[in-house]
C-alpha cells in the first residue's frame, strides 16, 4: 500500500529556556544561564514546518507539555498555592524548579518510538512513549506525551498506544532520536534499526567512561517486543562510547537514515562493518551508506554542526534532500563535505539551511525536533486533522505564538506567577487549535 513518511514537530512551549540541564550534551551545558527567547524559537520551529509542507510533504505539529511542572513540584513537597509553590522551590531548589520548566518535550525525536503498521504483527502503527529517565526534566514527559500522541493519532482501527517502559535505568528509553527504519517504499515491510548506548544487564559490554548512555539494549528490545516486530526485521546496534564521551548523546548526532540510505559518521558504532552488513542483508536490494570518515569532519565538528541530526527527506519528485542547520554552513569543513555530497553522485541531491539557532543552542537540531511517522493512505486521513500543517494553520500558530510568548526569559523569570498562568492561557488555547480536548494537568 503507498505510504507517506509524515514528520510530526515538536511545537516550542512557552518557558523554553537554558538551564545547562542536560550533563553530556555540550550545548546545553555551554549555554547555561543564556537569555532564551521563546518567541523566537517557536517561530523558527514553525518556518521550518511550513517549509517542509510547502514541499508537499505531510507536516503534523505537536503540542507542548505544561510548564513549570506544578505536580510534579508538589509531588517534590512544595505546597502551598501555584504561586506559593514556585516560590519556594525557588527560593528552596532552584535547580529542581528549572528542571521542571523545561520546554524540551520540543525535541519529538524523543517523545516515542513509532512502527509503521507495514512492520508490526497486527498491521496498526504502534507507539511507545519514551521514559527518558536519565534525565529528571525529561523523565516527567511521557505520560503527557502519552496522552498527547493519543488525541493526535485516536483512531483505534489504525494507532495503538503503549504506556512508556518501566521509569529505571535499566530500560532507559529515548525513543526515535535512537530508532530508525530503513525500507525501499514507505508502505513496504521495513528494517528497524535500534541503537543503545549500553547494555543494563550484561556488565562485560563496553559503556562510556565520561558521560552517561542514556539508553540500553533491554530497552530496544522490549520496544521491538511490544510493537510486535519480527527478529528478520530488527537490528540492533551499540553506538560507540567513545563518541558518547565526545557529546554524541543520541544517535541522531552521528547518523540519519532514510528509506535505503544511512548517512553517519564512520565512527558511529561499535562493529560497523557487521552492523552494515547486517543492515544490508535483512533489507535486501540496493542499501546506499555514506560513511563520512573522520579525517574529513571530526567527531568534535559532527558535534558542534549537527551535520547528522540534519532531515534526509524523499521529495515528491523522487529527488532526496539533507535539511541541515546553519551552523553546518558556518563550518568549513562540514559545508565542504556537505556541497561535495550534493554536487556529486551521492544519493543526496539538495541542501537546505534552516535558522535554528534557539534549539541548537540546547543541543536541538532539525532531527531533533520531529518525530517521524509512516502512515498508509487510510491512516494519513484517520489522524487528527486540526494538527497537520496547512497555510492555515501556520498563520493561527504565528498568531497564537505573537500574542502569548514572551521575547525573552532568564532562569530568574521562571518563579514569576504570571509565567505560569502564560503558559496555561496559551496551552488552554492551543488545544482548542489542534483539537486535542483535556490533556494537560491542569485541565484534568
Ligand atoms: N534530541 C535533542 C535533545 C536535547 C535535550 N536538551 C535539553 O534537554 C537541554 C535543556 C536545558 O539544558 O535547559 C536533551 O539533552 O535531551
Amino acid at each position: 500500500m503507498k505510504a507517506f513518511e509524515a514528520n510530526f514537530d515538536g511545537l516550542v512551549g512557552p518557558t523554553h529556556n537554558y538551564s545547562g540541564l542536560s550533563f553530556g550534551n555540550v550545548a546545553s551545558q555551554s549555554n547555561e544561564a543564556l537569555a532564551s527567547n521563546p518567541k523566537l524559537a517557536a517561530l523558527q520551529g514553525l518556518a521550518k514546518m511550513k517549509a517542509l509542507h510547502d514541499m508537499g510533504l505531510v507536516q503534523g505539529v505537536l503540542a507542548p507539555q505544561e510548564r513549570p511542572d506544578i505536580n510534579t513540584l508538589r509531588r517534590l513537597g512544595f505546597t502551598g498555592s501555584d504561586a506559593e509553590v514556585l516560590a519556594s522551590a525557588a527560593k528552596d531548589a532552584p535547580r529542581i524548579l528549572a528542571a521542571c520548566c523545561s520546554a524540551s518535550s520540543m525535541w519529538t525525536a524523543n517523545a516515542a518510538t513509532v512502527s509503521p503498521s507495514a512492520d508490526t504483527a497486527d498491521g496498526k502503527v504502534h507507539f511507545t512513549p519514551a521514559n527518558l529517565t536519565n534525565k529528571f526534566h525529561r523523565s516527567i514527559e511521557h505520560e503527557t506525551t502519552g496522552r498527547i500522541l493519543q488525541a493526535t493519532f485516536s483512531d483505534k482501527a489504525h494507532f495503538t498506544h503503549h504506556g512508556a517502559l518501566p521509569s529505571v535505568e535499566h530500560f532507559g528509553d529515548e525513543g526515535a532520536a535512537n530508532h530508525t527504519r530503513f525500507c525501499h517504499n514507505y508502505g513496504d515491510t521495513g528494517v528497524e534499526f535500534f541503537v543503545y548506548g549500553r547494555s543494563a544487564f550484561d556488565n562485560n559490554r563496553p559503556a562510556p567512561k565520561r558521560y552517561p548512555a542514556r539508553h540500553t539494549l533491554e530497552a530496544s528490545e522490549a520496544v521491538a517486543r511490544i510493537h510486535g516486530l519480527s527478529a528478520n526485521q530488527v537490528v540492533y546496534a551499540q553506538q560507540n562510547p567513545e563518541v558518547i564521551d565526545q557529546g554524541v548523546f543520541h544517535n541522531d548526532v552521528i547518523a540519519v537514515g532514510n528509506r535505503n540510505t544511512l548517512f553517519c559518521h564512520e565512527l558511529a558504532f561499535v562493529d560497523q562493518t557487521q552492523v552494515k552488513q547486517e543492515l544490508s542483508q535483512k533489507l535486501g536490494g540496493q542499501f546506499n551508506i555514506i560513511e563520512v570518515p573522520n579525517n574529513r569532519v571530526t567527531v568534535q565538528d559532527a558535534v558542534t554542526s549537527y551535520l547528522f541530526n540534519s532531515q534526509l527527506l524523499s521529495l515528491t519528485d523522487g529527488r532526496t534532500l539533507l535539511v541541515i542547520p546553519d551552523e553546518c554552513r558556518q563550518n568549513p569543513a562540514v559545508w565542504q563535505y556537505l556541497t561535495e555530497l550534493r554536487d556529486g553522485s551521492s544519493p543526496i541531491d539538495d541542501l537546505q539551511v534552516f535558522d535554528l539557532k534557539q534549539s541548537m543552542c540546547n543541543g536541538g537540531g532539525p532531527a531533533c525536533l520531529r518525530l517521524r511517522v509512516v502512515l498508509n493512505d487510510a491512516e494519513l486521513q484517520a489522524f487528527n486533522q486540526s494538527t497537520r500543517m496547512s497555510e492555515t494553520l501556520f498563520k493561527s500558530l504565528n498568531n497564537w505564538v505573537e500574542r502569548h510568548y514572551r521575547d525573552r526569559l532568564t532562569e530568574a523569570d521562571l518563579a514569576d506567577p504570571q509565567l505560569l498562568i502564560e503558559s496555561r492561557t496559551a496551552l488552554d488555547e492551543l488545544t482548542r487549535i489542534l483539537n486535542l480536548g483535556s490533556v494537560y494537568p491542569f485541565q484534568i
